[in-house]
């Protein structure tokens, strides 16, 4: 871990002091604020997905899961709509679609954190609850797109609204993309479907509607592949390069570049935050969670130690004892078990009634 003995270097910055930043919000990260906000720890909670449930709900948001303790079955989605629900009473301040970039312990033991938006927070401690990295949308790799992203060219926007009225491409070959084409159809000016073969894969009804738009005209699908940029004076997105499938170089204006494709997990920057790693996982003493940084825990499938598992459950447990551990930490005295059952102090955290 790298240390900031110049305290300086961040002190201009507009940086929140918080208690407690959970990185990561699949099940493992959502119970980890649960946990916190019985130990009385409000919580900052970052993604960089758009929507919480990590990879129940980016890899198999529809597949049934029949190891929760008391929960016989429920799907992925599911899973997560009861986590974000049970979290509701501690109200986590949430940051979505943006990627933690840095991690730096400053001279008097706090910790520095930012965001790939520029996000910046001060906090006690920090829960890495990364599972298998960041779920980060492929990038279209051309010359100067990368000025252009957040304006002209939007990666996996959970909606089309932006379409309206512009001349779009969306980019990409699977559900996604077509759902997205189709979706644009209805509000944009022109749309486009770009994808290398003119083949997509996507279910009977989304196809059909496709088919449907096409005859119509008004989806063109174009089967290319991007290899530049073409910008106006003042910098603005104006055309797509293409190299067609008959290997012709073109030009395709466009006002909006859509891109669906596909979105994976990468490790990214915690490989670089100096933490104690073991074939890529964070290692981590299994009374408190702790890594080998003091107030830097990590809980889920990023950590590993004797006996390990990546389940669900064990995430669960790690995460409980982790928020038990920090409670201490923050507070420099030992904390008393108590239940939610019986607990009057509990209960009032968690906004029930005490009988
Ligand atoms: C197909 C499939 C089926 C499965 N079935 C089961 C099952 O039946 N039972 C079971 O117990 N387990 C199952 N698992 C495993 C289970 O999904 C994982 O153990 C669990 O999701 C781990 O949770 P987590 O919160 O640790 O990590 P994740 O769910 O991976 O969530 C981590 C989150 O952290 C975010 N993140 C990472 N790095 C950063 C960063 N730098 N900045 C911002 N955000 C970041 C990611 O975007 C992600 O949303 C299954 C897994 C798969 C793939």
């Amino acid at each position: 871990m790298t240390e900031t003995a110049d305290a300086e270097v961040f002190a201009v910055l507009p940086a929140l002091e918080v208690d407690a930043v959970v990185i990561g919000a699949g099940p493992v990260g959502l119970f980890q604020v649960f946990q916190l906000g019985l130990q009385g720890v409000k919580v900052h909670l970052i993604d960089a997905l758009p929507y919480l449930g990590g990879q129940c709900v980016q890899l198999y948001p529809d597949k049934p899961i029949y190891d929760i303790p008391g929960i016989p079955v429920c799907t992925g989605r599911e899973l997560a709509e009861r986590l974000t629900t049970q979290i509701g009473p501690f109200a986590p301040v949430t940051h979505l679609n943006q990627q933690v970039s840095a991690l730096q312990r400053q001279a008097d033991g706090r910790l520095f954190l930012q965001t790939s938006t520029g996000t910046q927070l001060l906090t006690r401690t920090v829960f890495i609850a990364a599972g298998v990295g960041a779920f980060v949308p492929r990038a279209v790799k051309v010359e100067g797109i990368e000025t252009l992203v957040g304006t002209q060219v939007l990666y996996h926007p959970p909606e089309t609204g932006a379409a309206k009225d512009r001349n779009v491409i969306v980019h990409g070959g699977d559900e996604d993309a077509v759902r997205a084409a189709v979706a644009a159809a209805g509000i944009a000016r022109s749309v486009t479907l770009l994808h290398r073969r003119d083949v997509f894969q996507a279910d009977a009804a989304d196809l059909e509607r496709l088919a449907q738009l096409r005859d119509a005209g008004r989806i063109r699908v174009v089967a290319a592949q991007i290899t530049g940029i073409e910008t106006s004076e003042s910098g603005q997105l104006t055309a797509l390069s293409l190299l067609d499938a008959e290997g012709e170089q073109r030009s395709e204006p466009l006002d909006l570049l859509l891109v669906y494709l596909g979105i994976s997990p990468r490790l990214g920057p915690i490989a670089d935050w100096g933490l104690a790693l073991e074939r890529k996982q964070l290692v981590v003493d299994t009374a408190s969670f702790m890594t080998d940084v003091p107030g830097i825990y990590a809980v889920g499938d990023i950590n590993t130690y004797p006996g390990k598992r990546k389940l669900i459950l064990c995430g669960f447990h790690e995460a409980t004892l982790a928020a038990f551990a920090a409670a201490e930490y923050l507070s420099g005295a030992p904390v008393a078990l108590q239940y939610t059952t019986t607990s009057s102090k509990l209960h009032e955290r968690l906004g029930v009634e005490h009988g």
